[in-house]
């Protein structure tokens, strides 16, 4: 029997709006440390490397240094703050699961490959009801490795038991794209996420305004008809 075919989504940016909650953490700890919060704006450049970057990140923009034993200690901090409440004012974006239930239909299988600590992706795709729709999850720390190294969507692939010549990856940013290209995958950007770029200038092999563009999308770079497109 031949291996399905598959979606790898990201998370952050691409699946859901996260970023008032992982700002709000990322503001708790800044004032802890005498600095100001930053808007939730700054999130375009400042996720999407997972936590100790964003940490780090936020720092480096408020113009503190940061040694590499406070970087720990603060991201240990993260982890419970951002764990607590990780879905106050994030959301899935609209269409997602309709898109989902569509391909589905058309035999592909979904995982998830993020640079979000796995203990906060599983807890934050639960909250959403959705971690029984993916047949891979892996974070930042499933493996020794993450993107953009090819491997971390390669294993992912694996793990679901789907077939790398037949995945897809949906990304936001310059880490999913460079991840797809090192692996040989073609890639689709949402333009809603972060990036501090437009993802156009990413070279994506495609671009999708709203997830109801998706399922053409993946069809049209896995080469696969819609179930019923012999009776139309
Ligand atoms: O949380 C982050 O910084 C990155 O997460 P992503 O890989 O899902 O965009
Ligand atoms: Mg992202």
């Amino acid at each position: 029997m031949s291996l399905p075919p598959i979606v790898v989504f990201d998370l952050d940016g691409t699946l859901a709006e996260t970023a008032p909650d992982i700002m709000r953490t990322l503001n708790v700890i800044l004032e802890q440390e005498g600095l100001a919060a930053l808007p939730v704006e700054r999130a375009r450049e400042l996720v999407g490397a997972g936590a100790r970057a964003l940490i780090e990140r936020g720092f480096k923009v408020s113009g503190r240094p940061l040694d590499p034993e406070t970087l720990e200690q603060l991201f240990e901090g993260f982890l419970g703050i951002y764990a607590d409440g990780i879905a106050g004012n994030s959301f899935i974006h609209e269409g997602v699961v309709a898109a989902l239930d569509e391909l589905a239909a058309d035999g592909f299988v979904f995982a998830v490959c993020t640079n979000k600590p796995i203990l906060h992706t599983r807890l934050f795709l639960d909250h959403f009801g959705l971690s029984e729709r993916f047949a891979a999850i892996a974070g930042r720390d499933s493996f020794p490795f993450f993107k953009p190294d090819p491997r971390h969507l390669t294993q992912t692939i694996a793990q679901a038991g789907a077939d790398p010549a037949r995945a897809v990856m949906v990304g936001d940013s310059r880490t999913d794209v460079d991840t797809a290209r090192a692996a040989g995958i073609p890639v689709i950007c949402v333009p809603f996420g972060y990036t501090d770029v437009p993802v156009e200038a990413l070279a994506p092999d495609l671009v999708i305004q709203h997830f109801s563009e998706l399922p053409p999308a993946v069809r049209q770079l896995t080469d696969r008809k819609p179930a019923f497109a012999t009776h139309s």
